[in-house]
């Protein structure tokens, strides 16, 4: 399976941001990845701009969130049909910082990437417990629980990224041994062509073995997807591991 190395910038970057996607693609001169897939989801506010200008470069660009509807009276929300539009290849949905600060539920996850893919782009719906869910041996259960209710039932390809709220930028990952023991259960619970990608502090430093993981497909990469400094080594850790 192709791995799939993204990066969400989450509510950082301006205009200027643009230096580190430029600085990412020098790195890939003359040897684009073709091997794996490079996504950066930036603030919605630099979307359009990045990905007319990087279109026919090594990365993609996707979103960090949509609205479940196709248009209509919704302030400051932006549908996946626009995302779209703007040149989005991929969407992330059920983000634990958007189930946490705007109250998403399941369903309102299962409905937003059943509007991703409504829109002809590519859902990766996050999924992952809080620590005293996992000190207390529910990890399984409950990343069981979301999935069920936040995956639509389709053909269509989906990708899922095991995010434990408690290992994002906080430094701390579970062990390889908890995160295979995931990525075994999300592969037995998901269909064949989804790719799983592991997210919640990945580093240059660690990239490499959490990628070797078994069942695991790839990366969501939060402050260490900012630099292309940090960014370039967990793509290229993903070289030959699937
Ligand atoms: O939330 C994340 C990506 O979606 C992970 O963030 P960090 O890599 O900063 O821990």
């Amino acid at each position: 399976m192709k791995p799939l190395i993204a990066g969400n910038w989450k509510m950082n970057g301006l205009q200027a941001a643009r230096c580190e996607i430029e600085a990412l693609i020098r790195k890939f001169a003359g040897s684009a990845p073709d091997d794996r897939d490079v996504l950066i989801c930036p603030p919605a506010t630099l979307l359009a701009n990045f990905a007319s200008e990087y279109a026919d470069e090594a990365i993609q660009i996707g979103a960090q969130d949509c609205h479940a509807e196709t248009s209509g009276a919704h302030t400051g929300d932006i549908s996946a049909e626009m995302l779209a539009d703007a040149g989005a290849a991929y969407v992330i949905v059920g983000h634990s910082e958007r189930r946490a600060d705007h109250g998403e539920t399941d369903q309102v996850v299962m409905s937003k990437a059943q509007a991703v893919l409504r829109a002809g782009l590519t859902p990766i719906i996050c999924v992952g417990e809080t620590r005293e869910q996992r000190e207390a041996g529910k990890a399984l259960d409950v990343v069981g629980t979301q999935l069920a209710g936040s995956l639509p039932k389709t053909g269509e390809e989906i990708v899922v990224a095991y995010e434990p709220v408690w290992a994002i930028g906080t430094g701390l990952t579970p062990t390889l041994e908890d995160i295979g023991e995931m990525h075994d259960f999300l592969r037995s619970k998901t269909p064949v062509n989804t790719r799983l990608l592991y997210g919640g502090s990945v580093k240059p430093g660690n990239a490499k073995e959490i990628l070797a993981v078994t069942n695991v497909n790839g990366a969501l990469v939060g402050g260490a997807s900012l630099k292309a400094d940090d960014f370039y080594p967990i793509v290229q850790a993903s070289t030959g591991q699937m």
